[in-house]
């Protein structure tokens, strides 16, 4: 049976997929969210010409030559402002940020003036007009595209939308991802297992995957292998809204790999079964209600190396966010084999040579081993029917962390 190449089993996963409805948040929710159209500014940064110094405000034209002595009339403070004029031979105390009176068009810093009698200072430099003033307008002016429509909201555009006078913000509303582990074999972490049982992790890397790609998780728990009662589980995730939903395991060909059953029970349209990928062959995906259903492998690396091509961009996708996989080019620090006809995924290192980055596969490469992937920053992709390739030979690496 032929098996459908990841590039088309990603544009599948993909097709017709929008980002979910905005809503609007307060700007303490917002790190990491996309923004939903432009936003403008609602005043101007600085709404007043500034100091931009500690210091004196003052007529350049009076301490061209120095030294020079000037009266001092008065004090602008950030917050306070001194509502004279400063006329010939006159000069403010300023504070940085306090606003800059009428008459002086230049700040005398703190450190070149010398005080020589009450209220009288001694200007040691000259300085140039317009020197340490911050004009009105420098940062935006209202009505400003500050931010631009899809925006990611990291710590600078959020100080920017407050300065620009904005309390919340619109932004994407955040995919519900729902996942469901499935298996009679497994018990919670922190549970005795029984002699033949293990215990459940896929759940909490997929679901750490999620969150960190600013999903809102749901964890349904374990399903036991059972078509009824996955098919159930299915339903609750739909009840309760789920954007995408996630099984792990149960998608092979045994007696127990009722996954697609339950999916069909439950109403769904499989779209395809099977991809051309090493590891996570049994890759499911398909169409429930208003959701749609990732069934990725039980093989806890096969679940998180699926989660990562094909979870992660429909994250990204619901959230507004444009999802690139950080591919990079690399050079093999040891030979590998040739490849079959599956688009292999290898655990590996990468660390920066003098060429360009290195990477060292790991010789062990079973799919359920956590330890490698754990140890792994990066994944070598081989394409199908590579042919074996020397140490120092070009690859292509999918960088992880
Ligand atoms: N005859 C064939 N057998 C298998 C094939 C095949 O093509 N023909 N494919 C193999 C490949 S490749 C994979 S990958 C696995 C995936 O199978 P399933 O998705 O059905 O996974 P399970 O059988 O349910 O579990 C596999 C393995 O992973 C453990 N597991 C499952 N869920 C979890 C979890 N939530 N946390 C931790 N570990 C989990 C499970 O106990 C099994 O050990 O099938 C191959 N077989
Ligand atoms: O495709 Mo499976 O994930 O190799 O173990």
């Amino acid at each position: 049976m032929s098996l459908l190449p990841v590039d088309e089993a990603l544009e599948r996963v993909l097709e017709g997929l929008r980002p979910l409805p905005a809503e609007d948040v307060p700007l303490e929710e917002a790190v990491g969210r996309s923004l939903t159209g432009s936003l403008r500014a609602l005043r101007t940064q600085p709404p007043f010409d500034a100091s931009a110094m500690d210091g004196y405000a003052v007529r350049s034209d009076d301490v061209r030559e120095v030294p020079a002595e000037l009266t001092v009339i008065g004090v602008s403070a950030a917050g306070q402002r001194f509502t004279g004029t400063v006329g010939p031979g006159e000069a403010v105390r300023i504070f940085t940020g306090a606003p800059v009176p009428e008459g002086a068009d230049a700040i005398l810093l703190q450190e070149n003036a010398e005080p020589v009698a009450d209220r009288r200072i001694r200007a040691l430099e000259p300085v140039a007009p317009g020197r340490h003033i911050r004009r009105a307008g420098l940062d935006f002016r209202e009505g400003d595209v500050v931010l631009e429509d899809r925006r990611i909201l990291d710590p600078a555009a959020i100080s920017l939308a407050a300065a620009a006078g904005h309390p919340r913000l619109t932004v994407a509303r955040r995919p519900l991802v729902a996942v469901i582990a499935t298996g009679d074999e497994l018990v919670p972490p922190g549970t005795l297992p029984g002699p033949d049982q293990i215990v459940a992790s896929n759940s909490f890397g997929i679901a750490a995957l999620a969150r960190q790609d600013g999903a809102d998780v749901l964890d349904l728990g374990i399903a036991p292998d059972r078509k009824e009662a996955i098919a159930e589980t299915l339903r609750k995730a739909l009840l309760a809204s789920a954007d995408l939903i996630v099984t792990l395991g149960g998608a092979s060909v045994g007696e127990h790999d009722l996954v697609r059953a339950a999916l069909a029970e439950a109403g769904a349209q499989l779209s395809f079964w099977k991809i051309a990928m090493r590891p996570g062959k049994p890759l499911m995906f398909a169409r429930l209600g208003k959701a749609r259903v990732l069934g990725l492998p039980g093989n806890p690396v096969s679940s998180l190396v699926c989660a990562h091509l094909f979870l992660r961009p429909m994250i990204a996708r619901l959230s507004g966010r444009i999802y690139a996989p950080d591919l990079r080019p690399a050079v093999l620090a040891r030979p590998m084999k040739a490849n079959d006809g599956r688009r292999d995924y290898v655990r590996a290192t990468v660390a920066s040579g003098p060429g360009g980055l290195i990477a060292t596969p790991f010789e062990r490469q079973d799919s359920s081993m956590l330890t490698t992937l754990a140890a792994a920053n990066a994944l070598i992709v081989r394409e199908p029917h590579a042919p074996a390739a020397e140490a120092g030979a070009r690859c292509q690496v999918l960088v992880l962390r």
